[in-house]
């Protein structure tokens, strides 16, 4: 999105089901997008995420609900493909063509000018490629196409599927400098992926889903704060006793650790006072990153000594 194009519309899903044969593939799902953000739309495999983005871009009908850019559907908006700009697999891409006469085909199509392909090839750092067949890109180089290829009518919202797939770490630094300027521009970036790792340097935003539900919606920060302490005592059965005694909350978490809604400080001046010999005491027993992992692979975040899945 240029700085001279208009805000962009607000894009928002109402409450969207749609299933095949008996499975729900998404079930009354509602989330929304503002003018300005980049907004991680996460979930494990066939949680339903692409099936949402078809509906929002006008592939697939929705059997309830519905997914609206400006309060209007994708196929009622006056300039579809100049308003929202979409890549949903790089792999589509005819493997024939170069990748400028992909981009002058595409500016063709959209009735933008015969140079915007040249501008858009810049954007997205494959003048080195330009004369090459698509064929015989890699992955990486096709997801900067597709990406190009959804810039080229000037939209004001992105909506891209897996877009970090194939991306080296240079990669996925490049895309988060693009998206991120085309959001402080105004526009907005909705961006699927099932791995949060992968976005979370990008994104400002998470609508996490599962089985075609909303988990969570909300700011990153918020979602993935650290919060609460970790603490396991001698006397397990006394620390739970006078957590009770006192209201304060608690969970059990995997090690028989309890994890506490107390800053670290307060929970060891509770103990003190009440003369419990604890055996670990530790920040963060988490409530954000832990649901945002667990919705997305079934599991508890890997500790911090375990490595961290690669980029
Ligand atoms: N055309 C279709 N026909 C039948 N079932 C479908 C179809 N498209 C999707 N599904 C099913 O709907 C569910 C959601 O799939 P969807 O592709 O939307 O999930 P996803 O979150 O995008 O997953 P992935 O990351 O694997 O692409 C899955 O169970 C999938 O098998």
């Amino acid at each position: 999105m240029t700085s001279t194009t208009a805000t962009a519309p607000t894009l928002e899903v109402r409450a969207l089901s749609k299933r095949y044969g008996a499975r729900a593939a998404v079930d009354a799902l509602s989330f929304s997008c503002s003018p300005g953000t980049v907004t991680g739309f996460l979930g494990p495999n066939g949680a339903g995420k692409s099936t949402t983005l078809r509906i929002l871009t006008g592939l697939a009908e929705a059997d309830e609900g519905m997914a609206l850019i400006g309060g209007r559907r994708y196929r009622a908006l006056e300039h579809p493909a100049r308003t929202v700009g979409v890549m949903l697999d790089a792999r589509a891409l005819h493997g024939g063509r170069t990748g400028i006469e992909t981009l002058r085909l595409t500016a063709r199509t959209l009735g933008m000018p015969r140079d915007r392909a040249e501008e858009v090839l810049e954007t997205v750092g494959l003048e080195q490629a330009a004369t090459k067949r698509v064929g015989g890109y890699s992955y990486g180089m096709r997801q900067r196409l597709g990406i190009g290829v959804a810039l080229m009518g000037d939209p004001s919202v992105l909506v891209l599927d897996e877009p970090a797939n194939g991306l080296d770490p240079e990669g996925i630094r490049w895309m988060r400098r693009l998206l991120r300027s085309f959001a402080d521009a105004g526009g907005i970036v909705l961006l699927s992926s099932h791995q949060l790792r992968e976005v979370e340097a990008t994104v400002d935003r998470l609508v996490v889903i599962s089985e075609g539900r909303l988990v969570r919606e909300g700011p990153l920060e918020e979602l993935t704060a650290v919060t609460g302490t970790r603490v396991a005592a001698l006397d397990q059965a006394a620390l739970r006793r006078a957590l009770d005694a006192h209201g304060i909350a608690f969970e059990l978490r995997a090690g028989g650790e309890l994890a506490v809604s107390l800053a670290p400080e307060d929970m060891g001046r509770l103990a003190l006072r009440e003369q419990l010999v604890l055996t670990s005491l530790g920040a963060g027993a988490g409530t954000g990153l832990e649901e945002v992992f667990f919705a997305l692979t079934g599991h508890e975040e890997p500790s911090a000594d375990e490595p961290a899945p690669a980029l």
